[in-house]
């Protein structure tokens, strides 16, 4: 099969699909750990020896960007790329515009971008303020030692500062502010950094580098606990199913492996089996209780299954869910209106997910260039005919999605 193999589709129609046995084997590798790897391998000399890299875009941006001698930086719509490359830039003294998406500029970057002008670096904005593009022009040296930044908006500007901070004169202390949201990824950040050398104290509100030395250091990338989500979805909403996951450990860096937890209420039991994750079938609840704050990437698959399963979810923590690749608070509420549920926002920290009384045959769903929203949608071929505008979106972070759809005999084709 082609690897470009629906990648020029207008849409993806998938038939109903009931029973599911089979691997997941395209299950990419954690785009989160490979870029961490990839910036930590960068500053540690280049010379580190990473193994099982994710085939995903925002990875193989960051493998091609990292070292581009090019003055253009085009991060597409990669998020960690756009964050990590900034700092790191910075750091190393390149002179570099950093452009992506339309919906890349509407993305902040004004924390990262105060935080490395206190230290020292002079950065321009060449559109918006606030947002991308920018240029670093210079940093002339350290000027600050401890920086306060608030934790509410996204948890990659502070793991951006922590990859660069061993390499700073004075390292850096890091004063976080308000209400800390994506903690798991703080602390992946953290454990990458000592896997290459470079020890750091994670407290409460504070994260303190001290000046030191990354080492090159060889590495293996796990499986994507974000990218097994959707399988999770499959095998809650199938009639019967036995699913197998590669390369997963259930000890994760990944906060993202709480979709086991989630997933015991909403009907999955997962265990590892001869080195695979297997996913069954088992009872669910009929509420279920959840705060997103430390895993937003899980709120768009939990949310579709909770529609059809009559679960009806009471959620907290899925506030900066409006500044990923989509506003996903609104795509989620126009995609789940047309089959019938809801994402009620009750007060600005409080949503209910009304399921849907009786869902139609078939369904047409918008992905707003956010290959969540295809992954988190697309389980519903289990229980109706469903289409999928713009299948290429899920090569973001899952690039051979559809293929492994395929190889679970689930009937698709381009439209
Ligand atoms: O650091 C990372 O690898 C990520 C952090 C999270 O972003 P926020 O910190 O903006 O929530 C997550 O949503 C994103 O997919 C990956
Ligand atoms: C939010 C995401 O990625 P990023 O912020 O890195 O673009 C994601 O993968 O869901």
């Amino acid at each position: 099969m082609p690897d470009n193999f629906f990648l020029l589709s207008t849409s993806i129609k998938l038939k109903r699909t009931s029973v599911l046995r089979g691997t997941a084997q395209w299950l990419p590798a954690s785009k989160s750990i490979s870029n961490r790897a990839l910036i930590i391998n960068a500053l540690a000399g280049g010379t580190s020896e990473l193994h099982n890299l994710s085939d995903a875009n925002d990875t193989q941006l960051m493998l091609r960007l990292v070292n581009s001698t090019d003055p253009i930086i085009d991060v597409e719509d990669a998020g960690t790329t756009m964050r990590f490359l900034t700092a790191y830039f910075s750091v190393t003294r390149q002179q570099k515009t950093l452009t992506g998406t339309s919906r890349m500029k509407e993305r902040p970057i004004a924390l990262l971008v105060d935080a490395l002008r206190t230290l020292g670096v002079e950065i321009d904005y060449l559109e918006k303020e606030g947002y991308p593009p920018h240029r670093i022009k210079s940093f002339a040296g350290q000027k600050v030692q401890t920086i306060s930044i608030r934790g509410d908006v996204s948890s990659q500007y502070i793991s951006a500062l922590m990859m660069i901070a061993p390499t700073l004169p004075q390292g850096l202390t890091l004063e976080l502010t308000g209400k800390i949201g994506s903690r798991p990824y703080i602390e992946m950040t953290a454990a990458l950094m000592k896997h290459f050398g470079a020890q750091s104290t994670l407290l409460e509100n504070k994260v303190i580098v001290p000046h030191q030395a990354y080492k090159p250091a060889a590495f293996t990338v796990e499986s994507d606990w974000s990218a097994a989500s959707y399988w999770f979805s499959f095998a809650a909403l199938a009639d019967q199913a036995e699913i197998l996951l590669p390369r997963l450990s259930l000890d994760s860096l990944q906060g993202d492996s709480k979709i086991v937890d989630i997933m015991k209420v909403l009907g999955v039991n997962a265990v590892l089996d001869k080195g695979l994750l297997k996913l069954t079938k088992t009872d669910h609840k009929k509420e279920l209780h959840w705060d997103f704050t430390h895993c937003p990437d899980l709120a768009q698959t939990v949310a579709v299954i909770c529609a059809v399963k009559n679960v009806t979810g009471y959620f907290t923590g899925l506030e900066s869910l409006r500044i990923k690749e989509t506003d996903r608070i609104a795509a989620l509420q126009n995609e789940l209106r047309k089959i019938g549920a809801d994402l009620i926002e009750i007060d600005q920290e409080h949503w209910t997910l009304k399921p849907s009384a009786a869902s139609p045959d078939s369904a047409y769903f918008n992905t707003y260039k956010d290959h969540r929203m295809a992954m988190a949608f697309a389980p519903l071929a289990t229980r109706m005919e469903v289409e999928i505008e713009k299948p290429e979106v899920t090569r973001k972070s899952y690039p051979n999605f559809w293929k492994d759809i395929l190889s679970f005999g689930i009937p698709a084709t381009e439209v």
